[in-house]
């Protein structure tokens, strides 16, 4: 752990390769989510000393042909640690530089913001495409980030997001949904740009204009709507290069505007220094609220959730318990491990 002149807290996980959450690891994380409390730390940003793995989630290690006071503590003081975490009065960020599978999701899910590294990482709650049910508190962690409907998709399908698809979610409107129409007619002699009401204002004027006989005006309205039948696919584009141009003259971001954001990361950033930056950032807009309120209405928000967990503790334990120790679930953790070790060989 750094503290900054800020007194804000930089805890760094450092166990190479992958940062898998063993007991040492889950322990020393318990206390130094502690000492932060202690010292009135501002906040706190969890990172990674590794450059491409944030966390590997739960070492697998801890839980093939486990010792059985070993397991249970380990579990135990898993949940010491999500307790800590999740229901910290202190701000709290993850400035997540690299992979963050499952558990590693769960730290991150944990915190307040998250800022990710741009780069081919993956996030997200894996479990079900192991073949596992995630806790009610894991699955609560990710629901508690990112709008329900989401969750309950990313959990069912084990989803692991990229970058840009934590940051945001498919895309509906907007500038890739006028794509799919095909490419814009641009701006020319023969067909400027104009909005549809443009056109039709003119077209009015022209038929209201005193000068216009009847029949040429019947004739023009036919025209009009010929047009408008035939041409109907250039209008769709010029009206849409006419809004984007519009949207670009009034710099608004279509892009952005246009896809819905899943918000499981609030922000990419270059490097770890950035992220780290942008994590301060967000602690820092907390510098004129009273720390007490700020505090209490955190845990207010989250009691809940953190709640359920308190009340559940013992069976959420033997739940985990039985689990691990079916001969089924040993043998896809040995399958599981091989497959690991086969992929790092190669
Ligand atoms: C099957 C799980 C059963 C669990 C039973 C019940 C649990 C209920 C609780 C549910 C809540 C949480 C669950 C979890 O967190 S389970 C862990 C899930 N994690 C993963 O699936 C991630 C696995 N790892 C990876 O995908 C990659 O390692 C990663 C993308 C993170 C990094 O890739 P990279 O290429 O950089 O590194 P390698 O894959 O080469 O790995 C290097 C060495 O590290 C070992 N390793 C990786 N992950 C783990 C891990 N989670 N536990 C232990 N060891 C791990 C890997 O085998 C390599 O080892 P060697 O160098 O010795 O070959």
């Amino acid at each position: 752990m750094a503290v900054d002149n800020d007194g804000i807290a930089v805890v760094t996980l450092q166990r190479p390769p992958v940062n898998s959450l063993n007991l040492d690891l889950l322990q020393a994380m318990n206390n130094t989510f502690d000492d932060v409390a202690k010292n009135k730390s501002k906040g706190m940003i969890l990172t990674s000393a590794s450059p491409t793995v944030f966390s590997a989630g739960l070492d697998i290690m801890e839980m093939y042909k486990p010792d059985p006071k070993r397991l249970e503590t380990f579990w135990v003081t898993l949940q010491d640690m999500w307790l800590k975490l999740f229901g910290a009065s202190f701000p709290t960020a993850a400035a997540i530089n690299g992979h963050a599978p499952a558990g590693g999701c769960l730290i991150a899910t944990s915190c307040e913001y998250r800022v990710m590294l741009s780069g081919k990482f993956t996030i997200g709650l894996n479990e079900t495409a192991l073949g596992i049910v995630p806790p009610t508190w894991i699955q609560d962690s990710l629901r508690h980030t990112i709008p329900t409907r989401q969750a309950e998709i990313a959990l069912t399908t084990g989803k692991m997001f990229t970058v840009d698809e934590a940051l945001k979610w498919r895309t509906n409107r907007g500038a890739e949904g006028a794509a799919r129409l095909g490419p814009p007619v641009l701006e020319g002699p023969q067909m400027p740009p104009r909005s549809p009401d443009q056109i039709l204002n003119k077209t009015l004027k022209m038929c209201l204009s005193p000068k216009m006989a009847l029949d040429t005006g019947i004739i023009k309205l036919n025209a009009l709507n010929e047009y408008l039948v035939t041409e109907r696919t250039t209008i769709v584009d010029n009206a849409i290069t006419f809004g984007i141009k519009k949207c670009n003259d009034m710099d608004i971001n279509i892009q952005k505007r246009g896809r819905r954001k899943v918000g499981l990361i609030d922000e990419t950033a270059a490097d770890k220094a950035e992220a780290i930056e942008k994590c301060k950032k967000f602690i820092k807009r907390f510098d004129k609220i009273p720390s007490l309120a700020r505090g209490m209405t955190k845990q207010i928000f989250r009691q809940e959730v953190l709640q359920k967990l308190l009340t559940n503790r013992q069976a959420d334990t033997k739940q985990f318990l039985d689990l691990v120790n079916q001969p089924k679930i040993q043998q896809s953790l040995e399958l599981y491990l091989a497959m690991l070790k086969q992929k790092s060989q190669k």
